[in-house]
């Protein structure tokens, strides 16, 4: 994995999409120019069984298509049946050291807010760390409070060569002080999922990042 691959991370499952078919959105999204998906089917009235396999399975063979990493949340079993590029857990799911285990040389993301927890995530060679929430967020019922930029600036000075993706409440008009804050790339579910205009949405997220590179 690169830490460019981070810079317009996408995350979503059947619940972020209100209107248009999920699947027609990760297309658009593809299309647009997103760096890497995440597949997050979780929360009430989610897809369960052989249907939750087989729209993992659509979505990777998209991502395959515009040749995205296809990145499964919590569900690291679904991640190794279907061959998945890597897998996101939480500091909730099976403890980092199991994980790394069962997949090999998968990219393993993990999401830390606090100092204890990078130390667990950076032990069992997390690819990258997810940051957040920064801002609030309706898109994860257990978010934690937002916690700003700060543990974010403090980890990017900590470690200057570690790939990180920032999350929570991201969206064009916030977006920049992250990638001021030292974060690789942003990951977003509503930004992208409630967008009229997809496209716009997306190019407008990722010139920040490019922006920010050249005014440093
Ligand atoms: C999965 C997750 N982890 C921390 S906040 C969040 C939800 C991000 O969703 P949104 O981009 O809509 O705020
Ligand atoms: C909670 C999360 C934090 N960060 C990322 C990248 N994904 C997640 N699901
Ligand atoms: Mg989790």
């Amino acid at each position: 994995m690169k830490r460019d691959n981070l810079q317009l991370y996408f995350i979503m499952g059947t619940s972020n999409v209100l209107i248009q078919k999920p699947l027609n959105v990760l297309e658009k999204a593809l299309q647009s120019g997103i760096t890497m998906f995440q597949f997050r089917e979780k929360g009430p009235n989610t897809l369960t069984g052989q249907a939750y396999e087989n729209f993992a399975q659509e979505c990777q063979k998209l991502c395959q298509q515009y040749n995205v990493p296809f990145i499964v949340n919590d569900d690291v079993e679904l991640a190794v049946k279907l061959g998945a590029d890597g897998v996101h857990i939480g500091q909730e799911d099976l403890p980092v050291s199991m994980v790394r285990e069962k997949i090999g040389s998968m990219i393993l993301g993990v999401s830390v807010h606090s100092q204890a927890e990078l130390q667990t995530a950076l032990q069992y060679g997390a690819d990258y760390v997810g940051i957040g929430p920064i801002f609030a967020t309706s898109s994860k019922k257990d978010a934690k409070p937002p916690s700003g930029t700060k543990f974010l600036q403090q980890v990017r000075i900590q470690y200057p060569e570690l790939p990180i993706v920032a999350i929570g409440g991201l969206n064009c008009s916030n977006a920049h002080t992250v990638f001021k804050a030292g974060a690789d790339g942003i990951a977003v579910i509503s930004a992208i999922c409630e967008s009229e205009d997809i496209s716009n949405t997306i190019s407008t997220l990722k010139s920040f990042s490019i922006l920010d590179k050249k005014i440093k």
